[in-house]
Formats: structure tokens, sequence, C-alpha cells
């Protein structure tokens, strides 16, 4: 069968294979967007999901493990027994080690049981939540084991990092690529999940409003912030080689400022969409030296603070960190975008541990108008703000400026907002759920192309190796502040400020708002 995307509403009938069932990724995330997809009538009935890991567990066992994760983490929970056994029965568990070729002959025996079972015609979907080493392995396996030989599609999802820079990221892709073709890939980046980075695509293009106006002409800046109150938590020993450039930066940031950035796709077709942003990405500047390093971008790393009264360890002091560790838990930076549309045009992005808030927010700053206008003549005229809340809050606030009740022509900002987590829940259906059934679907709309996750490498790699030659310049920051002093400049520099996040000013004050907030 061809891999073509299937347009339907319900997934097709497939065997799901979640390599790594035993994982954190697995129960946190994994599980409970296949429970809400089935609560949702999307899986149908004609499904099977097998968890694989090394560890020895029964399928009872499994079960039991699904269940825990379920009540802690999915946004439905269990009905009533018969209606939870009616989803259960579809798991079952093969312990397998990765490297061993027998283990998958084995897998592909009680899979068949299961196509015969569910009447599924082949179609088998590998998800691999997985260490990246093992993603090449697992392929071969996959092959060498004949899991590969049905009639049916077979594509396969892995996780993030892939890789640690170009030239490790360009191995694994040919490692994989030995097996399966590039339309059977599906890389996820779950910020493409969520629900308002895909609204950015319809808020642009959709909006007489804001169209016209999307350009170098009408915007100042843009200013992308992704900040999180959590710490490194049990993740030290992946996150000190990474750091928040490779976590974060690589690919959630980068991906935001290509949906901010991208020309208008000439169809709403995956590969136009994803043509589009390889684009922005070959058009962002590349800072090579370590002088354009220095002047644009700010990388710091937590010490020890508070946060609402909590004391808080520093990033050193974090298990499995080197107590010397000069790894980046904060990034910030300028980067300009070379093409017609945004030449000049600063973007501002922001991301780190330990900040004061869990909030991740675009902010799309206009030029003011003319300051010869009357009425502006001795007021400081505020410019027109769009935000975009991706998370936690959902939503949609503008602010402009609006006379002030009263007998003169004061002016004063105002904001209209919409915050759709409010009405509808936070982020409904999570991005986990979107993404697995868009893959299921074969949909890659929302999935990171190999050239995209090239041309990223490739802006990633000189800061990293700039920072390799000096790390003078890691700024410390107390954990529960908004991260090195320095990153105020980065912006004050250029005539602009960051604009507080979560609709609140460092008091806490909240703005305007026509929700009555
Ligand atoms: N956790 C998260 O929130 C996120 C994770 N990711 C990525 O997802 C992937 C998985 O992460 P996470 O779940 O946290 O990792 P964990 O360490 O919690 O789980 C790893 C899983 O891999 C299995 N495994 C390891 N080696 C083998 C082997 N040789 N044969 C068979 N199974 C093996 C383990 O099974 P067992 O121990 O039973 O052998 C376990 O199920 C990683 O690439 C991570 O970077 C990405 C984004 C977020
Ligand atoms: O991929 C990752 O993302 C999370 C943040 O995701 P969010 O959806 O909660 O904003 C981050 O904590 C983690 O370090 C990183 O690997």
């Amino acid at each position: 069968m061809s891999d073509i995307k299937n347009e339907s509403v319900s997934a097709p009938e497939a065997v799901y294979f979640i390599f790594g069932a035993t994982g954190d990724l697995a129960r946190r995330k994994l599980f409970p967007a296949l429970y809400s997809l089935y609560r949702e009538g999307k899986l149908g009935d004609r499904f099977a999901i097998v968890g694989v890991a090394r560890r020895p567990r029964t399928s009872v066992q499994f079960r039991d493990d699904l269940y825990a994760s379920i009540q802690e983490f999915c946004r439905y929970k269990p009905k009533e027994e018969a209606e939870w056994n009616a989803f259960a029965e579809h798991f079952s568990y093969h312990s397998l080690d990765i490297g061993n070729v027998e283990g998958y002959r084995e897998l592909k025996a009680h899979t068949e049981e299961l196509e015969a079972k569910y009447d599924i015609p082949g179609n088998r979907l590998f998800y691999l939540a997985l260490a990246p080493e093992l993603f090449g392995t697992v392929s071969r396996n996959l092959r060498d084991g004949q899991m590969l030989e049905t009639r049916g599609w077979h594509r396969l999802v892995i996780e993030k990092p892939f890789g640690y820079d170009y030239p490790s990221a360009e191995r694994l892709n040919e490692e994989i690529r030995h097996v399966f073709r590039e339309e059977q890939v599906f890389r996820i980046d779950h910020y493409l999940g969520k629900e308002m980075v895909q609204n950015i695509e319809v808020i642009r293009f959709a909006n007489a409003f804001f169209e016209p106006l999307w350009n170098k002409d009408h915007i100042a800046n843009v200013q992308i912030t992704l900040a999180e109150t959590v710490g490194v938590e049990e993740r030290g020993a992946y996150y000190n080689k990474s750091g928040a450039l490779r976590d974060m930066v690589q690919n959630h940031m980068l991906q935001m400022l290509t949906m901010i950035a991208m020309e208008p796709p000439s169809r709403l077709d995956a590969e136009d969409i994803r043509d589009e942003k390889v684009k922005v990405l070959r058009s962002v500047r590349k800072y090579m030296s370590g002088e354009d390093v220095r002047n644009n971008i700010i990388r710091g790393q937590y010490a020890q603070g508070t946060h609402r009264g909590k004391e808080l360890k520093g990033y050193r002091e974090e298990e499995s960190v080197d107590a010397q560790s000069v790894t980046e838990t904060f990034f910030s930076a300028r980067l300009l975008v070379d093409n017609f549309r945004w030449a000049g045009v600063p973007f501002y992005v922001r991301t780190g541990k330990r900040l004061p808030v869990k909030s991740t927010e675009i902010v799309i700053e206009f030029k003011n108008v003319p300051k010869n206008v009357l009425f502006a003549r001795d007021q400081e005229l505020l410019p027109n703000l769009l935000v975009i809340r991706v998370n936690p809050m959902e939503g949609i606030y503008i602010k402009i400026n609006a006379k002030k009740p009263g007998n003169d022509m004061t002016i004063q900002p105002v904001a209209m907002e919409y915050c759709q987590s409010c009405q509808i829940g936070i982020n409904t259906p999570e991005a986990y759920e979107r993404l697995i059934f868009d893959a299921v679907r074969g949909d890659h709309t929302y999935f990171t192309r190999w050239d995209e996750l090239a041309a990223a490498w490739k802006l990633i790699d000189p800061i990293a190796a700039a920072w390799r030659e000096d790390s003078g310049d890691l700024q410390f920051y107390p954990a529960g502040s908004w991260g090195p002093e320095k990153v105020d400049q980065l912006l004050s520099d250029d005539g602009f400020h960051w604009w507080p996040v979560n609709g609140q000013d460092e008091d806490n004050v909240l703005w305007v708002s026509n929700t009555g907030k």
C-alpha cells in the first residue's frame, strides 16, 4: 500500500509499537495521548498497541502501568471497568533488547496474531521513545527481523534530540534512511503539535488586520519567550550534554520563529509549508565568529535562588551535573532573518529553566505611527502589540491605543483578549494526541523534515563552536529570576525592551483586559 496521506477523521487500522514503553515519555505523554484518542473515537476498534522495552513485564503488569499513567496524566479518566477493559485489552507487552534481532522475529509472530485478531491489514507505526543512539539499530533490526514485510504501510516516529550537531544528525539520518524513506519518517517536535503554534498560520493568513502588516515596514521586533520554572529535575545527565541551545533552541524556538516568519505557502500542504519553513531557516543570519556570538547571544546558568519563598539549588548542585559545568540553562539571542520581508527586524528569543513563570509567548511589536500626529505630541504612545499565548495559557491578545473617557485627549493602552484556554481548557487536545493522530494518518505537516533539521543544526553549530572556544561569557543568574541582567541590554541597545509575559508586569499587576481579569 502506498504511504499517502489519509484525510479521514479516524485513524486507519494499525498496530502501534511503543519502543521504550517502560520509560518516562511513554508514561507521561504517549499512553495518555492514546487513551484520549480512544475516548474521542479516533482510534476505532481495529488497533493494537505493543509496548516494547528490555525489562521483563507481563501484559497484565503492563496494563496496570498503563492504568496508573492514565490516572495521573490523562485529561480523561477511565469511566467504568468494562470501558477500561475494552481499551486495555488492545495493549500487550513484548520484552526485547533493541540489539537482538532474534527478538524481532518473536515480535513479528506476536504482531501477526494481533493483526489477525483485529483484522489489521499490515499497517505498522513504530514510535521510538528511546535514546537516539538506538534509532539506527532499531531501524536495521526491524528490517532484518522481517517486521517490514507486510502489504500495509510502515511509519517511523522519532523523538528529539535528533543528533548532537549537524554531522551526528546526518549520520543518524543516514542510518534511518537505509531502511525508511523520508516520507515514512515523522520527526517529533512537540511544539508543532501545540494548539496555538498551529494557530499562527490562521492568525497570520486569515486576518486582513495582520496579513498586510506582516513585514519590516510595520513590525518593529518580534519577541519569543519560552520560560520554565522547573530546573533540570532528574534529567541532569541528558541536559548537561545538551543545554538550552540543543534542548530548546535548535527545535522548539526555531520552529516557532519559522512559523512567524515564513512566506504564505502556495497550498496548505505539508510539503509546501515545510518548503517555506526551510527557506526561513536558510535566511536566518549565522553567527560565525566569537565576536558575533558574544554581541548577539547571551547564555546563562542558574545559581542558587528562591522562587515563591522556596530555596532552590544551583544547576551545578543538581543530580548528575558536574560541579564545574558550563552548560547553559538560559539562552537569549537577537536573530535576524535576512530576506526581503524581514530585513532589519530583530527577532529576540529567550528560553530558560528556573525562571519566575512557566510561559511561552510570542509578541509582535508593531512600529509606531508618526510622532507628529496631533494627539501624540506630548504623550508617549505605546506600540501596538499582538501577543500569541502558546503555553500554558492559550489565546490571543491585542494591545491598542484608545481615548481615555473624559474631556481631554488622553490616550491609554487597552487590551482585547481572546483567552482560549479559559473557554475550552488548556491544550485541548494535547500536542502528543495531535501528533500521533497525524502520524498514523500520514500527515507530515507538523513534523520536521530532514532539510529543516539540517538547516537548524547549521545555525546552531557555529554558536556551540564559539562557546567551546571561550566559556568566559557564561553568566550566572539566581534561580527564580529572569536570567542574566545583560539580557535586557540586548534589547535596550536597539531601543526596545522585553514585554512582560502572562499579561503581568514585574509586580504581578495585570494589564488592562476586556475579560475583566
Ligand atoms: N521524557 C520526556 O519528557 C521527553 C523525552 N524525550 C525523548 O524521548 C526519548 C525517551 O525518553 P524517556 O522516556 O524520558 O527515557 P527513559 O530513560 O525514561 O526510558 C527509556 C526507555 O528505553 C528503553 N530502553 C533503553 N535501552 C533499551 C534497549 N537496549 N532495549 C530495549 N529498550 C531499551 C527503556 O526500557 P528498559 O529500561 O525497560 O530497558 C525505557 O523504556 C529520549 O530520546 C528523550 O530524549 C523527548 C521529549 C521529552
Ligand atoms: O522538549 C522539551 O520541552 C520541555 C518544555 O515543554 P513544554 O511543552 O512543557 O513547554 C522542556 O522542559 C524539556 O527540557 C525539553 O526537553
